[in-house]
């Protein structure tokens, strides 16, 4: 039997997340009191298994999750699932909405609620707890005519009654919640990565980073910064994404990443909820607007990338002595040959690679044969100067 830990007590959005995503399976649910109590009791092997909130389509990220999961090492993100969120007021039974003094509940409860509360309890104290449920415990053991914000199963559960349903400002409320395991347990049909990095302060810093990931076509589903905690303005980043360390394409990514990074920390690689973006032909026929978008995207690449490489040549130059030859014709074959390979791989024609990278080369030739007779120019100038 596997133990499951969740954020209780009973009756939380989270403990029906661990229900659905473990549907089936033969388990134990643990209840704990706060994230911190349920990341060590994961990360000690008190319980297999652990279920948190993470971000929520309307409040953002649930930031003490975040914050956890930079702080322990020993937990890794070994899945998610997504739940639409639908809130109800609760109070004990005989209290009526005007009469309401104080509403309890998680705070991103009360934020989703927010339009509800403003128009019908404008003048009720709202005070968060840790947890929906454990705000309707607070309310069960009191005698004031408070009210709890939470998944009508807490009525139930608590024997409080349903004042209002569906009480939340967009329908579209989903919120995402993470399966945490012990690091190091391998997780099969992985198709998604979590990562957390920190970038040195310079100019570009972030820009070069997310780069990396657009270069070679990987889709970014969230980025976001916390606090490093060290130092006013230093940040670390939270970045999601489709794609599995596995896949070559993506550890030669990650890698070129590890290395532009002051901390470099892989969250967990696991089955995302939701299918990638992809490109098929009924998008791009439906869709002008947005592929045109797409290419001019892809042309500022290409741009971005031949600046990138005449950089490197004239490093070259610079690096090849006087007497070297500028021109291997030796060396252009081998490198047509491998992406001509490719290219046919990738059903782009031969041909094509064939005659950009011809130009290319004579192009990139002549940059080296001035390069070199400017720099001989210099060193002559300046030896003239010498005394
Ligand atoms: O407090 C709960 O019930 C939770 O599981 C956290 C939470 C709160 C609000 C929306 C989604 C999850």
């Amino acid at each position: 039997m596997i133990k499951i830990g969740y954020l209780g007590p009973k009756g939380t959005y989270t403990e029906k997340a661990a229900e659905k995503y473990f549907t089936g399976i033969d388990k134990e649910m643990r209840a704990y009191r706060t994230l911190p109590e349920l990341f060590s009791a994961v990360k000690s092997g008190e319980i297999d298994k652990a279920v948190a909130p993470i971000e929520n389509s309307v409040e953002g990220s649930v930031n003490q999750t975040l914050d956890l999961l930079a702080q322990e090492k020993g937990v890794a993100i070994q899945g998610e699932i997504i739940l639409t969120i639908k809130h109800a007021l609760m109070a004990k039974p005989g209290v009526k909405v005007n009469e309401i003094t104080k509403v309890i509940s998680h705070g991103q409860a009360l934020a989703q609620c927010s339009r509800f509360l403003e128009t019908f309890l404008p003048d009720a104290a709202l005070v968060e707890a840790v947890s929906t449920a454990e705000a309707a415990v607070q309310i069960v053991n009191s005698d004031q005519p408070w009210a709890v914000i939470g998944n009508p199963d807490i009525g139930e559960i608590y024997s409080l009654n349903i004042l209002e349903y569906d009480i939340q400002n967009c329908t579209a409320n989903r919120t995402r919640f993470v399966i945490l395991g012990q690091s190091g347990q391998p997780i099969t049909n992985a198709n998604k990565t979590s990562i957390l990095i920190s970038i040195t302060d310079r100019p570009g810093g972030l820009y070069q980073v997310l780069k990396e990931f657009a270069l070679v076509n990987i889709n970014l589903t969230k980025i976001e910064s916390r606090p490093a905690k060290n130092k006013l303005g230093n940040y670390i980043f939270f970045i999601d994404f489709m794609g599995n360390p596995a896949d070559g394409l993506v550890e030669k990514c990650l890698n070129r990443v590890r290395e532009m990074t002051a901390e470099f920390r892989i969250l967990g690689i696991y089955k995302g909820a939701e299918t990638a973006y992809s490109y098929s032909v009924e998008k791009s026929v439906l869709n002008l607007e947005q592929v045109r978008e797409d290419i001019d995207i892809i042309d500022r690449q290409i741009v971005e990338l031949l600046a990138m490489r005449t950089q490197l040549v004239k490093i070259i130059a610079d690096l090849k002595g006087a007497h070297q030859k500028i021109r291997d014709r030796k060396r252009e074959e081998q490198i047509l040959e491998r992406l001509t390979a490719e290219a046919r791989k990738k059903g782009v024609s031969p041909k094509l690679i064939k005659e950009l990278y011809n130009l290319l080369f004579t192009h990139f030739v002549g940059l080296q044969k001035i390069r070199r007779q400017r720099g001989k120019a210099y060193r002559q100038v300046s030896t003239k100067q010498l005394p």
